[in-house]
């Protein structure tokens, strides 16, 4: 079932979510002017990275030259995709031959090419921008492919330098995964992709991915876009990353009951991935708005923000375990002097990795060890000479020594409005070990810009309280749009302990529009769970607004239905707490719609989400695997609840009943016809066996012909392929989408 072992299910999604970034503000209608007549500069933009040298001074003019062109497309092969291989094959015999004259007029040597860095060929670079693609007459094709299979979800376009972060995470799939700022979400999709890697047909890895976003909107984009992953160990949350919850259950279980059983009882990560909130002045190729928009202010805004979502995910990562730092910004203050800053702070119990050694083909500069800050129109090289007035935006950290006027030995800042002291200072050198993290400029491989740090944690963090940790990196004036920002207020504040202490631009209104629907439509479900007796969760209720909770579905009138009908045997495929749905009314019966699977690692998590009150806000868990038919198909069908197409990959492989045995010519002439009658199909054989089929959901197999038209005949594997459809009294009716349908056409035609 495709790479690695897992099937992929093509999703139909007409709006494709594209990768994008926060804080690259939407253009303004009045925007347009500038936009259409291209106004690709800016003198302070050019004026403050010249300052920073963060290129040498002979280099500039291939710098500021190729930010003001437009960002070439890259995609990605989606390796869990069923498939991969075909797609590989379509691109490296067909488009990288045909593409090759159209390169050739624009100057370039080929149209698409892999990109050298990323494993297995899976990620390509194109010589085309985006509009290109879309607006060239010969390169037509290579536009409907890419729609078509970004649509079904084997590709996504995703811009290269944003693949970088999770592969330098190192990501096992045994790994508990927390992806910190996740949405959109193309990050955590090769996140989902790796912890996949390796899982055989149904079996579910132990690992899994936290995906975590404030924006409630953007994780709808997320929810959307993982979908295409049909994965069961997913949770999808919307808390504040600098105060993503302590579920320590060892109090609560105090107070719980002791029967309840917590397989965990600390939530703490293997991998972090902090790429947070940033100015994005790297994705200026693709977002050139951001000329017009650009100024310092907004860098030194985030930069506390950035510390402390950075901080609480050392926190919340085990000891001995990773965390990569990035950002899509190329400036200094939200970057080496963010690294910096939770250095010292974490002392020595965090350490830079040196990744040099990985990913050679990557071309990459080391950090900068010295920068100066700019503030309202003057430029600072030392804290002390921060006139006291402005101390409201600029904060000790920003500098490369992180040094207060106590820590310096001049110290003392005037009250004067002027200079901090009279001696303008010696430009700083950082002395921790930046030159270790990892910066990307748009000239070195025809790319955005990039920043990227690996942190190893050694030993747990030093004592300190969180909420004076976070104060004490916010200035005033930081503070201040902080705390009018629209972020939603939560009810539940951070537990302090010891140890807690915008790429693609162009999201499309259309998918956000689809997301928000989907999104609705998977937690508002109004219903009921019955609940066994003996086990009895603590919290019932949901407890963050405009969000129905997560409840286990102990129901076994409904789970033992589902087990008998499909021929589910529990020990090879545990339903029993597998099994959620979310629902707020929990008094009336019987009004279940939609069940969730979660794997194990999923559910422990859920499991300790209970006991400790539902700190962890959850938008969306597991995969959606059953759908109840509607009251009239129930009454033909012995079961009420089909399986959903994204379920069905992972279910299939234990299922022993409802399976039928198709070979090439009836299977197609299901996709294609849709619905037929089980004494038209060519094979008798195999019409006599839909005939017979219990009325309700089934699941429809290709054979090849030299296969016996037997249940036990086929062992599903990786290249099964199969459909849902649903036995009427005399016919066969396929439950897929009209584009899954069309995909399959086709790649059964090659
Ligand atoms: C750079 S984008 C993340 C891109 C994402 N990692 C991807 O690859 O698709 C930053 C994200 O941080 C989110 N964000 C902003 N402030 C946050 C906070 N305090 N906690 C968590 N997320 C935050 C934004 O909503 C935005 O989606």
């Amino acid at each position: 079932m495709g790479r690695g072992g897992r099937r992929h299910r093509g999703r139909s999604h007409r709006n494709q979510s594209e990768d994008s970034r926060e804080n690259v503000p939407k253009p303004l209608k009045s925007d347009a002017f500038s936009i259409q007549n291209r106004i690709w500069s800016n003198l302070d933009f050019e004026e403050y990275y010249k300052e920073q040298r963060i290129v040498k001074a002979e280099e500039w003019d291939s710098f500021i030259e190729i930010l003001r062109k437009p960002l070439p497309a890259a995609f990605r092969v989606n390796s869990n995709g069923q498939f991969c291989d075909e797609i590989l094959s379509i691109l490296e015999n067909d488009f990288v031959k045909s593409l090759q004259a159209e390169a050739v007029e624009s100057g370039e040597l080929e149209g698409i090419k892999p990109l050298p860095w990323y494993p297995k060929n899976l990620a390509w670079h194109s010589n085309f921008s985006r509009k290109e693609i879309r607006k060239n007459q010969t390169l037509e094709r290579f536009h409907e492919f890419l729609k078509l299979e970004t649509e079904v979800g084997n590709m996504t376009r995703q811009e290269a330098v944003s693949m970088v972060p999770p592969l330098f995470l190192d990501v096992h799939p045994h790994h508990f995964v927390l992806d910190m700022c996740a949405a959109p979400g193309s990050k955590t999709f090769q996140l989902l992709e790796i912890i996949h890697e390796s899982a055989e047909p149904g079996s579910l890895p132990n690992g899994m991915v936290v995906a975590n976003d404030v924006d409630y909107k953007r994780s709808n984009l997320l929810i959307h876009q993982t979908k295409r992953t049909c994965t069961t160990n997913l949770i999808v949350t919307n808390n504040e990353g600098q105060h993503f919850p302590n579920c320590n259950s060892k109090r609560a279980l105090s107070v719980a009951s002791e029967k309840y059983h917590h397989p965990i009882d600390q939530l703490l990560f293997d991998r972090v991935l902090c790429d947070v909130p940033c100015s994005g002045d790297g994705t200026l190729r693709k977002a050139p708005d951001i000329w017009r928009r650009w100024n310092s202010g907004s860098g030194n805004g985030l930069h506390s923000l950035q510390v402390v979502i950075a901080m609480r995910g050392l926190s919340l990562l085990k000891v001995g375990g990773r965390m990569v730092y990035s950002t899509c910004s190329m400036n200094p203050i939200e970057n080496e002097a963010v690294v910096a800053e939770i250095l010292r702070r974490c002392e020595c119990s965090v350490e830079l990795v040196h990744v040099s050694d990985k990913l050679p083909e990557l071309i990459r500069r080391p950090g900068l060890k010295k920068w100066k800050v700019h503030d309202r129109g003057g430029w600072y090289r030392s804290y002390k000479d921060v006139p006291k007035l402005q101390r409201d935006g600029v904060l000790r950290s920003m500098f490369p020594s992180g040094k207060s006027d106590k820590d310096s030995a001049t110290g003392g800042g005037s009250s004067s409005g002027e200079m901090a002291s009279d001696e303008p200072a010696e430009e700083e050198v950082c002395d921790l070990p930046l030159e270790r993290c990892v910066r990307i400029v748009p000239h070195d491989q025809n790319t955005g810009g990039f920043f990227i740090a690996v942190l190893h944690k050694v030993s747990s963090l030093p004592d300190f309280p969180e909420k004076l940790n976070q104060r004490r990196n916010m200035t005033a004036r930081a503070r201040n749009s902080y705390e009018k920002s629209s972020y939603e207020k939560v009810s539940d504040t951070v537990v302090t302990q010891p140890e807690d202490t915008t790429e693609e631009i162009i999201v499309e209104e259309a998918a956000l529009d689809n997301g928000l629907k989907l999104e609705k439509e998977s937690t508002s479900e109004e219903g009921t769970v019955e609940l066994a007796k003996e086990v009895v969760p603590p919290v019932q209720k949901g407890k963050w607004k405009g969000l129905d909770p997560v409840v286990f579905l102990r129901d076994e009138t409904v789970i033992n239905g589902i087990k008998r009908f499909y021929g589910i045997n529990d020990e090879s495929f545990p339903l029993n707490g597998h099994l959620v749905t979310r629902n707020s009314d929990t008094t009336s019966k019987g009004n279940v719609k939609r069940i969730y699977y979660v794997s194990r690692s999923v559910k422990d998590v859920l499991e300790l989400n209970l006991a400790v009150g539902q700190k962890i806000k959850v938008a969306s868990v597991g995969l959606k695997m059953f759908e109840k038919q509607s009251a009239r198909e129930c009454e033909a069908g012995s079961c009420s609840f089909r399986i959903t197409s994204e379920g069905l990959p992972v279910i299939l492989p234990y299922m022993t009943k409802q399976l039928l045995y198709a070979t090439m010519v009836d299977f197609k002439n299901l996709l294609q016809h849709k619905s037929i009658k089980c004494t038209d199909f060519v094979h008798p054989q195999f019409g006599q066996k839909a005939a017979e089929v219990a009325e309700g959901y089934c699941v429809v197999i290709l054979v090849d012909c030299t296969q016996k038209l037997e249940c036990e005949a086929v062992k599903v594997n990786s290249p099964t392929i199969a459909i849902g459809c649903w036995k009427g009294k005399a016919s066969l009716t396929v439950m897929v989408t009209t584009v899954d349908c069309d995909q399959l056409i086709q790649k059964l035609a090659c």
